[in-house]
């Protein structure tokens, strides 16, 4: 469904994703993995048509660089790092009716709309926040509401660059739960930044791997976690454990 031929990020003179090959099925949790600098951002922003890039990105079939912006930020849900907020004094709600429309309440909104933004404040748990604005919040809330505008518009791609930065243990699992259950229910296909590799062997069905902005390896959690792949792309010796109800658990031991 997500179809990525020859894709590359150049800045200046540097190469900062090399040219990769690799797609996502529809239903399919795809995570992104490496160091701090390997150019994961990189990789989802140019996804998302948020940085110059060569190469094809084919949605559906249809190639993301043929559509103008309006109809590309319909397909694409973006999450950006660190949960970058419209406005601090934007409600919840107003958020969530921004994402699909460009409208606020109150100014000629849809009940389609607000149906919408309705489902979105019951999924996610944010009731209680409905009428918050920004700026009251907690960095976990934004985190969650911004999750909210990502999938307010029903995307068919949803990039999440680290998700789960701000959010207390029960809300990592909460939120990671939401997304691969939406991804299943849906059919959409989702690229996610993460950096604990707990919670990607845990929700991930995939993973890639990038080293200084070229392919590692990709394939399913299983395959990718193994002693050697980790220390060579992390340099981290890792321990890796079966645990209770067929979960992995992977440890770190010592840098390699
Ligand atoms: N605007 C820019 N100009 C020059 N180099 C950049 C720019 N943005 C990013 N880079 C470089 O590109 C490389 C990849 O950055 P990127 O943010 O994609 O990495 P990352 O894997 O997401 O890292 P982190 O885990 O720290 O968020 C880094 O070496 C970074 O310094």
């Amino acid at each position: 469904m997500l179809a990525v031929e020859q894709f590359s990020v150049r800045i200046g003179r540097a190469e900062i994703v090399k040219p990769l090959d690799f797609s996502v099925a529809a239903g399919e949790c795809l995570a992104v993995l490496g160091r701090n600098g390997a150019g994961k951002t990189s990789l989802v922003r140019g996804l998302a048509g948020l940085l110059a890039h060569h190469g094809r990105v084919a949605l559906d079939g249809t190639q993301l660089d043929s559509l103008n912006a309006a109809e590309r930020s319909r397909r694409i849900g973006y999450m950006a790092q660190g949960s970058a907020q419209p406005s601090a004094e934007l409600t919840t709600l107003d958020m969530l009716l921004l994402a699909q429309n460009g409208s606020r309440l109150g100014w000629g909104v849809s009940t389609d709309s607000l149906t919408r933004a309705e489902e979105m404040l019951a999924l996610l748990d944010l009731q209680p926040l409905a009428h918050r604005v920004a700026s009251q919040m907690s960095g976990g809330q934004r985190q969650m509401v911004a999750l909210g505008a990502a999938l307010v518009r029903r995307p068919r791609l949803l990039l999440l660059d680290e998700p789960t930065s701000a959010l207390d243990l029960a809300n990592q699992l909460k939120l990671l739960e939401i997304v691969r259950d939406y991804t299943r229910r849906e059919g959409i296909a989702t690229v996610m930044v993460l950096h604990d590799l707990n919670l990607a062997t845990r929700y991930a069905d995939r993973v890639l791997m990038l080293a200084g902005g070229a392919l590692a390896h990709i394939g399913p959690v299983r395959d990718a976690m193994r002693p050697d792949l980790l220390a060579e792309v992390f340099g981290v010796h890792c321990g890796i454990y079966q645990i209770d109800g067929g979960h992995t658990a992977i440890y770190p031991l010592a840098t390699a």
